[in-house]
């Protein structure tokens, strides 16, 4: 059994050992950057699957979750097409990020080496789906996407007609 303060132990399979591992900027961040092994340059809203030169053993229970990095979305536009991207505890094969460029001017130039994503590491619960006939009541019920105030999405006349009453 791990002790509170002990970091989860994660393997990882260097693919391209000149490439650093996953690793945290500061004591506390969530996040650990990921780099792209490659250069490539994004043209404005094209998207690429670029490989990170790692693979992991996550331990069972855990998943790691690929996010964009604030920094480079912000300054770019630069995000990930299936944020967050979703590693399976039992993957082994080279994480790979689905980059995009949402700049609608201008192309993104990154080169092997440049930290473009993050990695969140979590524990997961592996839930048993029972279908029912009927749910139990709650405050919110069926009330959502907007409806304690603001904005609600634009909505096809086929999704009005379908959605929750
Ligand atoms: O950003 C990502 C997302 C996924 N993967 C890898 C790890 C993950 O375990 C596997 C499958 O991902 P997901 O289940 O999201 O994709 P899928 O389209 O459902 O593929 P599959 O049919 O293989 O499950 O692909 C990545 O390398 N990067
Ligand atoms: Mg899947």
């Amino acid at each position: 059994m791990r002790e509170p303060d002990q970091p989860l132990q994660i393997a990882v399979l260097r693919l391209d050992p000149d490439l650093p591992l996953p690793a945290y900027a500061h004591h506390g961040d969530a996040g650990a950057d990921l780099v792209t092994a490659v250069d490539v340059t994004l043209a404005p809203g094209e998207r690429v699957l670029v490989p990170t030169g790692v693979a992991l053993a996550l331990p069972e229970g855990y998943v790691a979750l690929v996010h964009p990095r604030s920094g480079l979305a912000a300054r770019h536009g630069l995000s990930i097409v299936n944020t967050p991207g979703t590693i399976d505890a039992g993957y082994r094969g080279e994480i790979k990020v689905l980059l995009i460029n949402h700049d609608v001017h201008e192309s993104i130039e990154l080169h092997r080496g440049d930290r473009v994503a993050q990695l969140v590491v979590q524990r997961y619960e592996r839930a048993h789906f029972v279908a029912v006939d009927e749910l139990p009541e709650s405050d919110r019920g069926a009330g959502g996407y907007g409806s304690t105030g603001g904005f609600g999405p634009r909505e096809t006349p086929a999704s009005r007609e379908e959605g929750p009453q």
